[in-house]
């Protein structure tokens, strides 16, 4: 073969000569020029380089050539009408020679170089000859690969319908260019196969990990060179082509796309912190898991719960046990404790005034003997001598002080304890002599004994005619309280609230007890004690009467109060005098808190302004959660999950009417849907609006408030929206009975809830002849609607139910006016408007469930 210069060998192998040039240098040939002559060594040379550059050896183990291909096709789905999608197919084949013995028993030499060379070319011409036949191809893989995907779905585990014909078609068909020089003659079964892939990263995944999914999926994914040639040998050339298919995809998959994850092996046991309560949804979280999850399982366990829904610790223990972590019970007051433990409370220790509650039965005197005592004994300040009444008050007496707290009954008193408050050293129990020992005197000692208060009994009423002292003491003496004169330890004191015989005995009784009680507390440390009352003053804003039960309390102190905090503004005594500071067993009226705290909540004097506000909003958020799971338990939708709870499930309702006939008869109708799992209780019902008493009665019995035919007034709403309770109104009885049957059948709550959507005010009333009555009014909330139905109120009690004529500003007719507006409403048939009445605009929603 005679030599041929570098252009002729560049033109030969379709090659820029510049390039050949190039790669020829690389080789370390010496060619410069175009014209350069090229001997068969030189070719051998460069080829060499070539094949060793493109990862191959010439004359090593291991050959390979790497063919790269892109195609791209356009196919349509449906009859050739529908959306035309375009594949491109872009394909990377490394193709390796593996037997060195058949590499060397290749006639390679026999070929030569040139034929090498010509043979690329002649691969390129093949490689586009092949992209035309390509469309053909795919539609026979396509309807090849659907066979395969029919007969053996389960092993088929590619995505991509549309690029996966393309890419499957393309290893094992014929017209693949496999030069035969490079591609040495093999056993024509096994010419060459794939370059295996990779290792993955995970090493031996197959069988390592005990998962049988993950042991599966390795065996599918990570089928390895070993398989396939197996595959081969046993000639089933189909099933191979398919797990090349898959073992080349995979092998490059392994390369590229391996990520890092391990599927844990053994299941992750989390310690998961359970603050006192959590909703669901947060709970889930915790462990990592969906809630649904969490749902799934609690109602296995015989709880529906909701995304949303508050539980309690013991319930949240219980569901992180059972899916399988450990849980830990957190307590979140941290914060509280730890501003609480920071006070000091060391310091000399005095003796204390006694602190006193009056309780007795109904018209026995108590709150005339308080007054009593208060008009009598209580030093009038500067202010002319008034008295202020602040709910408790403290006495000087010769022998000693006493304060009273100043709300009789044992209501009060127990209300209080109900609080975690003990603020009572010793019980006056009020007797009549007329009278003798009743229900509620019982109740009294039945108290004061629970909380383990000393009592003096004071016989009041003695300057009556008809008293029977033997009588009073026989009675008692059966409820355990012994006089001493019969040989017991308490004291009977004979007084009259009315002359006020006795009293200063019945005071002296008193200290002689608390003397026993041995009261003392420490006037040098912060203050702390406990709230009596408090309430909402206009001009002054939240005063609370407090009882300092120990240290001193002072103008400027930092406050903590229940929910409330506040740095105290001023300092009332009984008297209406503003004091700088006031000791142990003293009452005082605060102003300066946030707010109004609860009778019976504990006050404590903090450092720290800051912690105070941290620790009430801790507490605020604590009252929230406690409600809002109170509110859960209060719904009517509600009432079906808890049945099989508790023995009885039981829905108590506050109902209002506009009548005293439909009281009667909508009470009788909802006791009478009582059930042996259901219990339906009417816990107050009355006639007229729904007012602020009516919401705190539905509060306290965790009721759910019904107005019929009446509305709630402002306090009352006002409630209703702070505590979340649930309002309903109806006005038809056979509704609001549907209703609570469904509800405590389980089935859906209401599809269908009345809304409010406009409220209008009356203000003026003008007659015209033709059309009646227009009354001049202001949208006070909300919109009101031309075309939506509408009712009549006054004073909160529905008076008429109908449409609106006409509804007209200035002299348009509108279809809709907003609050803030002032507007003219014509009521259909209806002539009988009056100033104050309220035009209500109501709509009918559906309401979506969500268990
Ligand atoms: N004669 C006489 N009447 C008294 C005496 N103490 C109270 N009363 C009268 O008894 C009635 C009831 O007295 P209250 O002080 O209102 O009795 P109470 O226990 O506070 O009653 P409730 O507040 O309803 O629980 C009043 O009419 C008093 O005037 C007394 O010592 N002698």
């Amino acid at each position: 073969m005679s030599d041929m210069t570098v252009k002729d060998f560049a033109s030969k192998v379709g090659r820029d000569v510049s390039r050949l040039l190039e790669q020829m240098k690389e080789a370390g040939l010496p060619h410069q020029a175009e014209g350069d002559a090229v001997s068969e060594e030189d070719k051998q040379r460069l080829l060499d380089h070539l094949t060793r550059s493109h990862g191959g050896d010439s004359g090593a183990t291991k050959n390979r050539v790497t063919l790269t291909r892109n195609t791209k096709s356009r196919i349509r789905s449906g009859d050739g009408r529908g959306k035309a999608i375009d594949v491109q197919v872009r394909k990377k084949r490394t193709y390796v020679k593996r037997e060195p013995e058949q590499a060397e028993e290749a006639p390679a030499e026999e070929a030569g170089p040139r034929q090498l060379v010509g043979d690329m070319a002649d691969a390129k011409q093949a490689q586009a000859a092949q992209a035309a036949e390509t469309a053909k191809a795919e539609q026979a893989a396509a309807e090849e690969a659907a066979r395969a995907k029919a007969q053996e779905p389960a092993q088929d585990t590619q995505a991509s319908e549309t690029a996966k014909p393309a890419e499957s078609e393309t290893p094992s068909t014929p017209e693949v260019p496999v030069p035969e020089d490079i591609a040495a003659p093999a056993p024509a079964s096994e010419p060459y196969v794939e370059a295996p892939p990779k290792e993955p990263r995970t090493p031996n995944r197959r069988g390592q990990t005990p998962h049988k999914k993950e042991s599966e999926r390795g065996r599918k994914g990570g089928r390895d060179d070993d398989d396939d040639r197996r595959e081969r040998r046993r000639g089933n050339a189909k099933k191979a082509k398919r797990s090349e298919r898959r073992g080349g995809r995979r092998g490059s998959g392994g390369r590229d796309n391996q990520h890092g994850f391990q599927k844990p092996t053994q299941p992750i046991v989390r310690e998961v912190g359970i603050p006192e309560s959590i909703s669901v949804a947060e709970l889930a979280d915790k462990m990592s898991i969906k809630a649904n999850e969490v749902i799934k399982a609690m109602f296995t366990m015989g709880a529906a719960v909701t995304i949303n829904q508050t539980i309690d610790q013991d319930t949240a223990a219980i569901v992180v046990e059972e899916m399988g972590h450990k849980p830990k019970l957190v307590k979140d007051d941290a914060l509280e404790t730890e501003v609480l433990e920071a006070i000091s409370y060391e310091g000399d220790e005095i003796m204390r005034a006694p602190v006193v509650t009056v309780m007795g039965h109904v018209d026995h005197g108590k709150t005339s003997l308080l007054d009593f005592i208060r008009r009598t004994k209580v030093a009038t300040g500067e202010a002319g001598g008034i008295t202020q009444h602040i709910g408790a008050y403290h006495v000087e007496d010769q022998h000693g002080g006493v304060t009273f707290l100043d709300t009789p009954g044992h209501a009060a008193f127990t209300a209080m304890r109900a609080r975690g408050a003990q603020a009572t050293d010793v019980v006056i129990l009020v007797v009549a002599a007329d009278d003798g020992v009743m229900p509620q005197t019982v109740e009294a000692i039945e108290h004061s004994k629970a909380a383990g208060v000393p009592m003096v009994v004071a016989v009041n009423k003695v300057d009556k005619e008809g008293a029977d002292f033997d009588r009073i003491r026989n009675e008692l003496s059966q409820h355990g309280v012994i006089s001493e004169e019969w040989g017991g330890d308490t004291q009977f004191v004979h007084v009259s609230a009315k002359t006020g015989d006795g009293i200063d005995a019945l005071l002296e009784a008193v200290l002689l007890v608390s003397e026993v009680l041995e009261l003392k507390a420490v006037p040098e440390a912060p203050a702390k004690g406990v709230v009596v009352e408090s309430q909402l003053d206009k001009g002054r804003g939240p005063v609370a009467t407090v009882l300092v039960q120990n240290g001193t309390l002072k103008r400027g102190d930092i406050v903590l109060a229940g929910l409330h905090y506040g740095r105290v503004r001023a300092l009332v005594n009984e008297t209406g005098t503003r004091v700088e500071e006031v000791g142990p067993a003293m009452p005082v009226e605060i102003q300066g808190l946030d707010g109004t705290p609860e009778a019976g909540d504990e006050f404590i004097v903090v450092a720290d302004e800051k912690k105070a506000r941290e620790v009430a909003n801790f507490r605020q958020g604590k009252y929230r959660e406690v409600r809002l799971a109170r509110q859960q338990k209060a719904k009517l939708e509600n009432m079906f999950s808890q049945m099989g709870q508790d023995e009885v499930a039981k829905v108590n309702i506050v109902l209002k009417v506009d009548v005293q006939g439909s009281l009667e008869a909508i009470r009788g109708a909802l006791e009478e849907l009582s059930t042996d799992e259901v219990k339906v209780a009417v816990v107050s019902s009355g006639v007229g609006g729904i007012t602020g008493t009516d919401a705190n009665l539905a509060v306290a019995s965790d009721a759910i408030l019904v107005g019929f035919n009446v509305r709630a007034d402002v306090s009352a709403r006002e409630i209703v929206e702070r505590e979340g309770l649930e309002l309903r109104y109806y006005s038809v009885i056979y509704h609001l009975i549907d209703e609570v049957k469904q509800a405590m059948s389980g089935m859906l709550a209401p599809e269908w809830k009345e809304e409010i959507v406009g409220v209008a005010e009356v203000r003026e009333v003008f007659r015209a002849p033709k059309i009646g009555a227009v009354a001049g009014c202001m949208v006070v909330e909300g919109t009101v609607h031309r075309h939506k139905r509408i009712r009549v109120l006054r004073e909160n009690v529905v008076i008429y139910e109908g449409e609106l004529e006409s509804l007209r500003r200035y002299k348009d007719d509108l279809g809709e006016v907003r609050s803030g507006m002032e507007c003219g409403i014509g009521v259909k048939n209806y002539n009988d408007v009056q100033v104050g009445d309220k035009i209500e605009v109501f709509d009918q929603v559906k309401v979506e469930r969500s268990l």
